[in-house]
Formats: structure tokens, C-alpha cells, sequence
């Protein structure tokens, strides 16, 4: 066997002028074959098969190679999860995630979108995504890019569109795995829209998928509180530490008077989270434009409005949580 040296040897230089540093090293058998290592970490599934392909057509024209091999290595990238979730349905946690990983990728974040809402996965509409299917490379699904900078994948891009997705826990479950383990390329940070409840992804998503931490969602009413503390329960029995619980839909501006009221109380998500012992982060108003925004797949945090600003004080003190600090109140 013949393993090329760096700068000496023409087969390595002629591999690194198709791929760069990303060669690691090159060895030609007795038989002819070319086995290269090749460094694809961060490169998407196009780039990798476009550096794969100009790698073969460089080695594989030298005399003395009759084979071309590829050895993909790639470093194991430490991706963080971050689930938001909810008691119940219906409280905005879908337009707060879409909202949140917007935010966060305006900021510098590499961030992706997992929507894992079985029962009703709105992230392709919120996103923009609606009706692209994701396609596999290597067996595993490579995420759709959205108008806004963020990744997605959802369960509503694996089952056709208005089916109701009647899956039982295992299907589900393997279905979470599928999008958790997608080829993410180099972003490093998940936000997970979760479905609401504690059923089976949920125990999937805190047991196999460990998120980094978790954001409860809640209207200020009575009902959606109690199924809120449901929620934290599920994450801090698996030690899974909530960053802090979010009121939305708090407190109505009427666009008419300009007179702010209180359609659903007020208060009782931070009373919720002082008796928890948990950080409240903040209000988010129930705002007109918000709902506007979603509907037209353009999320507010996308923009520079007023209505955008609590989505990107959201995102800092969910950033300074997870680069270890406390998250500051929004
Ligand atoms: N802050 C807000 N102001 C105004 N409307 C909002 C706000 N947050 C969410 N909404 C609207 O409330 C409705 C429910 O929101 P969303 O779908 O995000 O809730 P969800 O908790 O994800 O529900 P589900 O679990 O049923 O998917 C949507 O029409 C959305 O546009």
C-alpha cells in the first residue's frame, strides 16, 4: 500500500485541489483503488456530493488509480435542543417557536426548526415550507429552507396534507427520530415545537432526544395553567431543566381606543412560575399583527416593527440561557 504524503505526492495534490484542507489523507492498495478520507463536517448533502464528485474526477483520471474510494468522516457536532412546549393546545406555542427560531437566526444562531406537533403541525404554513417535501440523501431526510434563514422539518412534510395523523406511540416516536436526526448540517441549535400534552414524544423527546431545556408556553387562563404544571412535571421528572415559562396572548391592545385590557386575566402565569420556583420570562401581548404575520408565513420576528421586539427579547435571554446564564426577564 502507498499512502500519499501532503506536498510530495501528486495524487494528494491533486485530491486536495479538488476538495481542499477537507482531504484528510489518501492510500492507494496494491489493486489500485484510491481510498480517500474526506472531511465533510458542516457540508450539506449538495456540497458533500459535489466535493465527492470532483474528488472522483481528479484521483480518478491518475494513472495507477483504478478505483475510487470515499471515506466520509465528519466531526459529531454537539446540537442542542431546545423544546417549547405547552399543556394544552391552541395557547401560540407554534407562533412562538416559529417566532423564537427567527429571532434567535436574526442574532447569529444556526438555528432549525423541528416540528414535531403531530396533532397539528403548522410549521410549513408559518414558514412558508407548505407543500415542499423533504427529500433523503444516505437515508436520512434533509431539511427545507425557509424564506427566513431557518431549516425546517415537520411531521406535516411526512404525511399527506389534511390527513389526520392517527399514529401510535412507536410510530411517532420513530418519526421524531427521524426529524431530531436529520441532516442538520451546521446548524447547532433545534428549537422543537412540541405537541401539547405529555404523551409519547414527548417521553421520546425528554428520555432519547435529552433537549438542553425547555420553554412552557401558556395563556393566562386557569385551564391552560394546570395543564402547564402537567408539562413542567414531564420535564422535571427527567431532569430536564425549564428555562422559564412565557405568558402569551396577555394583555389586548384595541387598535380602535388604544385602551389595554385583560381578555384572558393577567398574572397568573408569573404567579405559576414563582410557585414553581421557576424563571417567568415575560408577556407576550395578543397582538393583531402577530396573527396576521403567521398566517401569511412571514413571522413578526422576521421583521423590525414594534411587534417584533418582544420575539427578540425572547431570543436573547433564551441565547444568554443557553450560553449559560440565567435567562433575564423579557
Ligand atoms: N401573541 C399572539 N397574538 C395574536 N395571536 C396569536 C398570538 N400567538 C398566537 N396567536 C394565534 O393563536 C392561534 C393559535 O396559535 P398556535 O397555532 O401557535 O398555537 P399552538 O399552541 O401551537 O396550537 P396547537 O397546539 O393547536 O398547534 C393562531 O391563530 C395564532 O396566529
Amino acid at each position: 500500500m502507498r499512502v500519499t504524503m501532503p506536498d510530495t505526492d501528486p495524487l494528494f495534490a491533486a485530491a486536495q485541489s479538488a476538495a481542499g484542507d477537507r482531504v484528510q489523507s489518501v492510500r492507494v492498495d496494491n489493486a489500485g483503488r484510491a481510498n480517500i478520507v474526506l472531511d465533510v463536517t458542516d457540508l450539506d448533502p449538495i456540497a458533500r456530493d459535489d466535493a465527492e464528485r470532483r474528488l472522483r474526477e481528479a484521483v480518478g483520471g491518475h494513472p495507477g488509480v483504478a478505483e475510487v474510494r470515499i471515506l466520509a468522516t465528519a466531526e459529531r457536532r454537539d446540537r442542542r435542543i431546545l423544546a417549547v412546549a405547552s399543556g394544552k393546545g391552541g395557547v401560540g406555542k407554534s407562533t412562538l417557536s416559529a417566532n423564537l427560531a427567527v429571532a434567535l437566526a436574526r442574532a447569529g444562531t444556526r438555528v432549525g426548526v423541528v416540528d414535531a406537533d403531530i396533532y397539528g403541525p403548522s410549521q410549513p404554513r408559518l414558514m412558508q415550507a407548505e407543500g415542499v417535501r423533504p427529500h433523503a440523501h444516505d437515508k436520512r431526510l434533509v431539511p427545507i429552507p425557509t424564506p427566513h434563514g431557518v431549516p425546517l422539518l415537520s411531521m406535516g412534510q411526512l404525511v399527506e396534507p389534511d390527513r389526520a395523523i392517527a399514529w401510535r406511540g412507536p410510530m411517532a416516536a420513530g418519526a421524531l427520530g427521524q426529524l431530531v436526526d436529520a441532516a442538520w448540517g451546521p446548524i447547532d441549535t433545534l428549537v422543537v415545537d412540541m405537541p401539547p400534552g405529555t404523551g409519547d414524544v414527548q417521553l421520546t423527546m425528554v428520555q432519547k432526544h435529552r433537549p438542553a431545556g425547555a420553554l412552557i408556553v401558556s395563556t393566562p387562563q386557569d385551564l391552560a395553567l394546570i395543564d402547564a404544571r402537567r408539562a413542567m412535571d414531564l420535564f422535571e421528572k427527567a431532569g430536564v431543566p425549564i428555562i422559564g415559562l412565557v405568558e402569551n396572548m396577555a394583555g389586548y391592545l384595541c387598535p380602535h381606543c388604544g385602551r389595554e385590557s385583560d381578555p384572558f386575566g393577567h398574572g397568573g402565569v408569573e404567579a405559576a412560575a414563582a410557585a414553581a420556583g421557576l424563571p417567568f420570562l415575560g408577556r407576550l401581548p395578543l397582538d393583531r399583527r402577530v396573527l396576521d404575520a403567521a398566517e401569511a408565513g412571514r413571522p413578526v420576528a422576521a421583521g423590525d416593527g414594534p411587534e417584533a421586539a418582544p420575539y427578540h427579547r425572547l431570543a436573547a435571554a433564551v441565547s444568554q440561557w443557553l450560553n449559560r446564564g440565567p435567562a433575564s426577564r423579557v
